[in-house]
């Protein structure tokens, strides 16, 4: 089978989202050019006006929709996942800003369906019409997903009916990390997939302890030929991020302590950035479960995309950080292999 490599930079595109009413900040303007990709902030800066130019792969105004951030975003992953080539795409942003609704959509209307959903429906079309058109080559494809959450540092899995802590671990020390014992779900077809989606949302709404969650949607496809040899090994995992957010006065402690752990985890993710953008030997991958299990993803061998959820509603410093944050990512390159994957 032929070996496909290449170096690709993690993608990063900025979706703004639309105003809603409450909070506005008249002493900035923040304007979006789809057509340069660029997104402009025009300030009062000590009673001057200050300009702040930032530029991205792709950029999406208030007006984009799920299909159209799909199309350019997703669907070429989907079409890697069949050369065997890996793939993980992450939602960022601040807290309200969007990310759920990119991946999850919402339930009013079926344009709203989220990338997640919107992938698995490609994904087991362009099954079909493999099967469809296959006639001695025969080449069976199977699916297999893993849903699971991550705060405070502890692994949940989100298909299981236990509520046991998983570990993530590493078989040696350059390989990518695992999570043991994470339930690996066979899926024949679009509804199975739904099915097992809500079960993980619901576990993931019902589980009290923690209010900020990671949450992890994981899509295997493997294939295989006639005498069940194994082809290819791919994986698009999906990943909605903890809202950044600041730490506020008058919150429990208890919440107050998960948003220290979900910025320390944030931080570790910035780390690794930085380090790989100034050519580190070392790469603190260690020091998060997060920064751990994007390994892959980060200066890997993963296709990455990074969707930046932009709320301008927000406090002018923290749309400057999550811009300069995903600025940051963009310069970061992975190195491209399709091979067999163990994940
Ligand atoms: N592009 C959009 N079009 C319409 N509604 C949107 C859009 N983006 C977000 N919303 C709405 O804004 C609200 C907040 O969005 P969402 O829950 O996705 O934010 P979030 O970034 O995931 O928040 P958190 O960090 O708290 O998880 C939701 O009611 C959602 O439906």
């Amino acid at each position: 089978m032929e070996q496909i490599n290449f170096d690709e930079f993690i993608r990063v595109i900025i979706r703004k989202k639309p105003l809603t009413q409450g909070k506005d900040f008249n002493d900035f303007k923040v304007y979006i050019n789809q057509e340069d990709n660029c997104i402009m902030i025009k300030q009062s800066q000590d009673q001057q006006e200050k300009i702040y130019k930032y530029n991205f792969d792709t950029v999406f105004d208030e007006t984009s929709t799920q299909q159209q951030i799909y199309k350019n975003a997703v669907s070429p992953l989907i079409q890697s996942l069949f050369q065997g080539i890996s793939a993980t795409l992450w939602v960022y942003g601040q807290q309200g800003s969007g990310k759920t609704y990119t991946l999850l959509g919402s339930d009013d209307k079926d344009e709203n369906l989220g990338l997640i959903q919107l992938s698995i429906f490609e994904l087991f079309g362009k099954i079909k019409s493999i099967n469809c058109i296959q006639q001695t080559n025969h080449e069976e494809f199977i699916v297999y997903i893993s849903i699971y959450t991550l705060s405070n540092e502890v692994i949940n899995d989100m298909l299981s009916n236990d509520n046991i802590s998983l570990k993530v671990k590493q078989q040696n020390q350059d390989d990518y990390f695992y999570i043991e014992n994470i339930t690996k779900l066979k899926i024949s077809n679009e509804q199975e997939f739904l099915d097992a989606l809500q079960k993980g949302i619901t576990k993931k709404i019902q589980n009290k302890k923690f209010l900020n969650q990671y949450f992890f949607v994981d899509i295997y496809l493997q294939s295989y030929d006639k005498n069940q040899i194994l082809l290819k090994s791919s994986f698009l995992r999906f990943i909605d991020f903890i809202g950044c957010q600041r730490q506020r006065k008058n919150i429990p402690s208890d919440y107050q302590r998960e948003i220290i752990q979900a910025s320390i985890s944030l931080c570790a993710f910035n780390r690794v950035i930085s380090q790989i953008q100034n050519f580190n030997a070392h790469i603190p991958y260690r020091d998060s479960q997060l920064t751990k299990l994007m390994k892959s993803s980060l200066g890997g061998n993963c296709r990455a995309l990074m969707i930046c959820n932009l709320n301008i509603q927000q406090d002018i410093d923290e749309i400057h950080g999550l811009l300069r944050c995903a600025r940051c990512a963009q310069e970061v390159k992975n190195f491209v292999q399709s091979k067999f994957f163990v994940v």
